[in-house]
């Protein structure tokens, strides 16, 4: 049975992989056995720190529309907005406020009195309150450790006071000297925080490091659950995601296809993907939906994705080289997963690299019917006319090649 891991709501979701379409082997169940398999939440937050990418700008009307995406992808939390950047996203709030979704919203506020009132004058319940808590920030805001401390806990208190439900947020905590750390989130917890995230500001945590703080919070925070906010500035931050579950975080944070600042945030789906296929944790996230999401984000955002990105690259299914094209037949042979898990149809294109299998497959799929010995021709003209044109072939110009052949 699934596990149900939308957390905050009472409608929750159960989304099912189909295991047998799973291909990945028995190593990492050999590797992994006799683990716990812990589980965690997901907590999105593309309409804020997503935002937060270079030179994005989501309206009030593709918020609304992207919070739907995120909530339709199975995600307990979504982080709506942060309230004091601008009344577009007090409206932005608003309006995903009143769409009923299922997903429970967040706000986002600094440590700043007016910031946290701002939220909670939005009728939100839920909300991050962030204060930077390593030497390298404070300095640079010229703001003394006894100074921030003072404002988590004017700001926590306000909050709790004011009957939200408070998580502390320290930015840059992964580089935050360890005792202050420790100060920093008593602090808030002292104050009435009620759920702590270490915060992977800049990316430089290893996933060894995340697991040690995890655990390390987790030692003293007793029952209060702990989340993991990740950067992707070494390319980590699914690997860091994963370390953070296995120490016992209880929400991660991310956003789709990873957007965000610099090399971008924890990017959910891929985490998702992870957790189900490689370590048999059910996330509650609905795979099959996850390339749409990107693909309409990615036309809202106006960004260009790598195509080989995991789980929504556009080339993940797609095969040139003869030496594939002749295991075609066999799709676990070929992929780690079948593409029918993220919806998404497989394929074999024409190029330089294209052997005899590549053209009886597509002679096949275009109803071509060539004579004998034609095959070996029409593949030394796809190869010549690749090779010439340097790039894949399309479909009008293999019919063109195999009627000059035939
Ligand atoms: C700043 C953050 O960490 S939020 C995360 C990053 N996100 C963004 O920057 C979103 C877009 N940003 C914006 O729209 C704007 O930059 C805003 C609304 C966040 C800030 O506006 P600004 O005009 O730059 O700053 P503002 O005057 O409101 O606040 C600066 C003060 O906040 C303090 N401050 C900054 N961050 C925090 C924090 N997390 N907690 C407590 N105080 C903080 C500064 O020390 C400064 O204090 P001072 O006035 O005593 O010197
Ligand atoms: O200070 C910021 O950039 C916002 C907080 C955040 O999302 C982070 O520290 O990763």
């Amino acid at each position: 049975m699934a596990r149900l891991l939308r957390r905050s709501k009472s409608s929750e979701v159960r989304v099912m992989i189909d295991r047998s379409r799973i291909w990945t082997g028995s190593l990492n169940e050999t590797a992994l056995a006799g683990r716990p398999k812990p589980s965690a939440g997901f907590y999105d937050t593309t309409l804020r720190d997503g935002e937060q990418a270079v030179g994005v700008v989501f309206g009030v009307e593709q918020k609304l529309e992207i919070a739907k995406l995120v909530d339709g992808l199975g995600v307990g939390r979504i982080e709506a907005g942060f309230p004091r950047v601008s009344d577009e996203d007090k409206e932005a709030i608003k309006a995903i406020s009143a769409a009923g979704l299922k997903a429970e919203l967040w706000g986002f506020a600094r440590a700043i009195i007016e910031d946290v009132a701002a939220v909670a004058d939005l009728g939100l319940k839920h909300l991050v309150i962030e204060a930077p808590i390593s030497d390298a920030k404070l300095g640079a805001l010229e703001v003394a450790r006894e100074i921030v401390l003072k404002r988590i806990k004017d700001a926590v208190a306000f909050g709790a006071k004011n009957g939200l439900h408070v998580a502390f947020f320290g930015v840059d905590s992964t580089r935050a000297d360890l005792e202050f750390f420790e100060t920093a989130y008593k602090t808030a917890i002292e104050a009435g925080a009620i759920e702590l995230a270490i915060v992977d500001t800049l990316g430089i945590a290893c996933p060894e490091a995340v697991d040690f703080l995890v655990r390390r919070v987790k030692s003293w925070a007793g029952t209060v659950p702990v989340h993991f906010h990740g950067h992707n500035d070494f390319g980590l931050a699914t690997a860091c995601a994963v370390a953070a579950i296995n120490a016992g975080a209880s929400w991660i944070h991310g956003t789709i296809d990873g957007i965000g600042e610099r090399a971008g945030n924890a990017n959910l789906p891929e985490i998702a993907l992870t957790l189900e296929l490689l370590y048999g944790i059910q996330t509650g996230i609905d795979l099959a939906r996850v390339r749409d999401a990107s693909k309409r984000l990615r036309q809202i955002a106006s960004y260009e994705l790598e195509p080989w990105k995991a789980a929504v690259g556009r080339n993940l299914f797609i095969r040139e080289t003869g030496a594939v094209a002749a295991q075609f037949h066999i799709p676990q042979a070929i992929e780690p997963y079948s593409s029918e898990l993220l919806n998404t149809p497989r394929g074999i294109v024409l190029g330089k690299k294209s052997g005899a299998a590549s053209i009886a497959i597509k002679c096949s799929e275009l109803g071509i019917e060539a004579p004998p010995g034609a095959h070996a021709r029409l593949l030394a003209e796809v190869k010549k006319l690749a090779m010439a044109k340097r790039r894949l072939l399309s479909d009008a110009e293999f019919l063109e090649l195999a009627r000059q052949v035939s």
